[in-house]
């Protein structure tokens, strides 16, 4: 099996093969099911690098469930605003649901903080933040809602599976990390 890759010509090493990746997914869901039993939630994948990992989620979770994608854009706005972010495909009708976000990653936090602030303004019923990957040490804020997590992992740049270094890799069925 090929264990060292590169993207873009900077090289990466395997990190997660795609059986461990397999596995704490199966492990993943059946905690959701649990947890959610009864209910009807509705996940919201994080374009782009949530696709793989929601869809093989999903084929796991045996609840009466609705998916829906929102996709976040970063811009510069006027001096005074900086950076504005906008949560693109954003389902209105949140009020009094059952949420469950799912992202490939949480780094520093500050994507799903900006989700978290857009979602709450709906008043959803609850919200759970569910990750595949965390990088406990470059978290900025505090994710109370993160109660499902894949894999923590140290602060270093990883690729595939979803994620992608400069828009390549996402496409790889294990997750590499730089050497
Ligand atoms: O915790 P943070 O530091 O905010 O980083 C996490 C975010 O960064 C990645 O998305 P990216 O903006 O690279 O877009 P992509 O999903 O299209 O790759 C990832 O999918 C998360 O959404
Ligand atoms: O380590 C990472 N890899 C790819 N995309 C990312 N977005 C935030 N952190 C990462």
């Amino acid at each position: 099996m090929e264990t060292n890759i590169s993207v873009h010509n900077k090289e990466f090493e395997l990190f997660l093969e795609e059986e461990t990746i397999a596995k704490r997914i199966r492990l993943m869901a059946i905690q959701l099911n649990v947890d959610y039993e009864n209910r009807n939630p509705l996940f919201i994948g994080v374009l782009n690098g949530s696709f793989l990992f929601l869809a093989d989620l999903m084929k796991e979770i045996d609840l009466a469930c609705e998916t829906e994608f929102i996709k976040i854009a970063s811009y510069h706005g006027t001096s005074s605003t900086g950076m504005v972010k906008d949560a693109l495909g954003m389902p209105q009708n949140l009020k009094g649901r059952d949420i469950v976000v799912v992202e490939d990653i949480i780094d520093s936090g500050l994507t799903m903080k900006y989700i978290l602030s857009k979602i709450y303004e709906q008043e959803p019923a609850s919200v759970s933040v569910c990750t595949l990957l965390f990088k406990p040490d470059a978290l900025k804020e505090e994710i109370n809602e993160l109660n499902y997590i894949g894999f923590e992992i140290p602060n270093e740049f990883v690729v595939g599976y979803g994620l992608d270094y400069d828009g390549l890799g996402r496409n790889l069925n294990q997750i590499y990390r730089a050497v």
